[in-house]
This record gives C-alpha cells, structure tokens and sequence, in this order.
C-alpha cells in the first residue's frame, strides 16, 4: 500500500521512524528524520521508501556504490556531522533513561573515513569463485569490492586473500577472516569449515610472504577453538602508549587508532586531579593493555582481563611498567567491593553486554571515581542506574563515531561519588 508519511526520527537501526495515527511506529529504511517521503507499506512495521518528497537538508549522497547492499553501513545517507549529533543524542538518551537528566557532553569525536584497522569479514565460496565481505541486511555475503571504511591497507589485501581462500581445501563452503592492522603488519585469525590440510598451510605461507604479514592463525569455523599458527614469517608485535605488546590471535584492538586516541585523553581527563604514588587505579576488561598503559603513566594500575591469551600478551608487556595484570572471568568472580574500595579510581570497558555482576561490587564500594567505558547504550543504562541510585553524580560524557556510518557508538562517561556523610562532633 503506498502511503506519504513524516519522518520524525532515526531508530536504532538507522531506518527512518514516523509515527503512525494509531501511535505505532512504522520504518522506513533510506529516510531520514524531517523528511517527507512516499512510501510502500510492507506490514505493520515497516515499509519500503519509494521517494523522497521533501529531502532532509542533511541528506546526502552515499560515498559507496555498495550502500543498500552491504550491511556494514546504515547511514551512508545522513551527512558525518548530522550522523555524530544522532549518535550523541542516542548516548544522551541512554544516560537520561538511566536518570542522569540533561547530560552534560563535554566533547564529542569522529574518526575519519578509510581508518577502520580491525574487521571480521565472511567467506563464501560461490561457483565463480571467493565472496569476501559483510552479510547484507538479513542477507548473504556482499563482496566487498570496494569500502570507503576500511583501511587503505586492509583493502588492499582483499584480491590476494579471494585468490588464495579459493584454493584452500579447508575452504568448503564458509568461514570468516578477522584482521587487525597492527604496528607488525595485518594479523589474520582465519576460520573454515574444513580442517587445514597440509598444502593449506604452504598455500598460506605463500600468500604471507608476497602481503607481508607476519601471522596468519587458523581454527575451525563456528568454534571458540584456541587457534593455531598456520603461517608465520615474522614478530607480531603492537604499541600501547609506546609499551610493546604482542597480541594474540584475533585479540581486542580499538576499531582505529583514532578513536583510541581519543578514548584514552577521555579516560584520562576523568581521572582525579591528584594522584600519589601510592595511589592505585583498577582497571576491569583490559584486554591486552590499551588503557593500562597510559593509566600506568598516572597511578599503579591492577588490570584484570578475562581472556586467557590476552592477559599473557599484558603480563608479558608490564615488566617496568605500573601494571599488575591477573585473569579474571568478572561475570563468575567480580572483584569485591572491599578492593574497589582502595581503588583511588576504577576505569572500565566492558564487552557489548555491560558489567552484569561486577557492577553490584563496583555500586557498593563506592570508589571516588568511576571511568566507564561503553560501545552499548542499553547496558549504559542498565549498568548507569545503579551508580544514579547509589548517588553518583555524571561529571561528563565523550561520544566516540569510530564505527563510521555504523549505528554503533561509544561513550566515555565519568561518574564521581557523592561526598561522603559527615561524622557527627561532639
Ligand atoms: C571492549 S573490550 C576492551 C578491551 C580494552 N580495554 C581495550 O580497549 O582494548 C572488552 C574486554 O573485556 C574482556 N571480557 C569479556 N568478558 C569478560 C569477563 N567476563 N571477564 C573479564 N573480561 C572479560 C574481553 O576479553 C575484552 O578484552
């Protein structure tokens, strides 16, 4: 049914919302909030945009010829600045919901195109050869013949790696790449559907050789196997805040370099004033030491991680180095509220899902100062609730785009303790 509708905002997923007679959204994937569009409603829910009516002074062209099919990119359409405020907005919400009204953003960042360092990328094998890129919405695999996010040098690997998957028998049908573009080189962790034949490993030491990539890992698709080394032709190494560390296979790395800049002056920035030598940060979800690092350069830090294989990579790096790491699986066992109590700050950066069981110990040891970290606003505001219930006050918030027209936003937030109760006198 065609129908003309207002748009009057963006949802979650970067479709167009407008609100229907009956109070019911409807979405419309390719508007944009203020615009007047013809639509074709497809059910209750959604509809497909047919024109655009009366365009939004924020629309524009979408840099990418693959823009609609590939799924990487939802917003390609809404200019960077307008994409930034929506993504400030969505952080602001997620902290009001949590009950810090009127939140105050004391900066905001965007990194720029082409400087996307880590991607996860599907493989299909097709009957005319290699598809590597991202799903399309609820779709199969687009390749990715072209990408103005991704960078430069992990494009650039593309045609090479089509060849070379093409000829693996561990290729049968699928299987997924994730590469990071450390200071080494790009470091490929490799997942197939097949087991990895011996002619596999060669036809991969090969194709290292000729892209110079120092590490190529392997495990079976669709496990959390340990992977195993399948090719390797030199040192794999990454600096932290000039601490060299040597990352494990598929490890956690900031999206780019960037937006890690930025989320460390933003954590730094929160931290306290004054901190003495004997001071000491804790520091939950490490990884293999991003933050740890630059933290070390003002206080002790005790460093906790849950990944076996990066926390080795963060123990190995911090000889001469205020850092202290331990494994820990927070979710199981959180550090106690009596250890975050010392803590002169607590700086974390928890996985999609939030803190869950670790944040009760963070609320009831009510340190000075809480540094979080977040790449969700649903689990900010579940996980900002209970600092606002236990009287936290947010001093400020940093909104992070390093997921360029991507839905995905991060956040600094800092949250400082309410003073605390005065001892009655005599
Ligand atoms: C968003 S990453 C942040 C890593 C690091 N701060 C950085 O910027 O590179 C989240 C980290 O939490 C770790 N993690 C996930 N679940 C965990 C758990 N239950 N206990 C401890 N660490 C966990 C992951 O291994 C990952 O290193």
């Amino acid at each position: 049914m065609n129908i003309e509708i207002d748009i009057s905002a963006l949802g979650a997923d970067g479709d167009g919302m407008a609100r229907m007679p009956d109070g019911e959204p409807l979405f419309v994937p390719g508007a944009l909030p203020g615009e007047r569009v013809q639509a074709d409603r497809i059910d209750a829910r959604s509809a497909h945009l047919l024109s655009v009516l009366r365009p939004s002074p924020d629309r524009v062209d979408p840099p990418c010829t693959l823009f609609g099919q590939c799924g990487g990119c939802a917003i390609q359409h809404l200019s960077l600045p307008a994409a930034l405020d929506w993504k400030a907005e969505t952080v602001v919400h997620a902290l009001a919901r949590a009950g810090f009204a009127d939140p105050r953003v004391t900066a905001r960042f965007q990194s720029p195109p082409a400087s996307r360092r880590r991607v996860d990328l599907a493989i299909r094998r097709r009957p005319d050869g290699v598809a590597i890129g991202l799903h399309a919405r609820r779709g199969d695999v687009v390749d990715l013949t072209t990408c103005p996010v991704l960078a430069p040098a992990l494009f650039a690997l593309l045609p090479a790696l089509r060849d070379v998957a093409r000829s693996l028998g561990a290729l049968r049908q699928n299987g997924d790449v994730l590469i990071n573009l450390l200071d080494s080189g790009p470091d490929l962790l490799l997942a197939t559907d097949g087991p990895l034949e011996p002619s596999d490993r060669a036809k991969l030491a090969e194709f290292a050789r000729h892209q110079h990539i120092p590490r190529i890992a392997w495990r079976q698709a669709g496990t959390t196997d340990i992977p195993e080394t399948a090719a390797q032709s030199g040192p794999v190494h990454h600096a932290f805040s000039g601490v060299t560390v040597a990352p494990p296979p598929g490890a956690f790395l900031q999206p780019s370099s960037e937006g890690e800049a930025a989320i460390i002056a933003a954590v730094l920035a929160g931290l306290p004033r004054k901190l003495g030598r004997r001071d000491a940060i804790v520091e939950l979800y490490a990884g293999c030491g991003t933050l740890s690092f630059a933290l070390a350069e003002k206080a002790r830090v005790l460093a906790f991680e849950g990944h076996p294989d990066a926390v080795a990579a963060l123990r190995r790096a911090t000889s001469g180095t205020r850092v202290v790491a331990e494994q820990r699986d927070l979710n199981r066992q959180p550090i106690m509220a009596r250890q975050i109590a010392e803590a002169a700050a607590v700086v974390l950066d928890p996985p999609y899902m939030g803190a869950g069981a670790q944040m009760a110990q963070i609320v009831d040891g009510k340190p000075a100062r809480v540094i979080y970290v977040s790449c969700n606003p649903q689990a900010l505001t579940r996980d900002a609730a209970g600092l606002k219930a236990a009287g936290y006050q947010l001093d400020g918030v940093t909104v992070i785009d390093q997921f360029l027209w991507s839905t995905e936003v991060e956040a600094v937030c800092v949250f400082s303790a309410p003073p605390a109760p005065r001892r009655r006198t005599r």
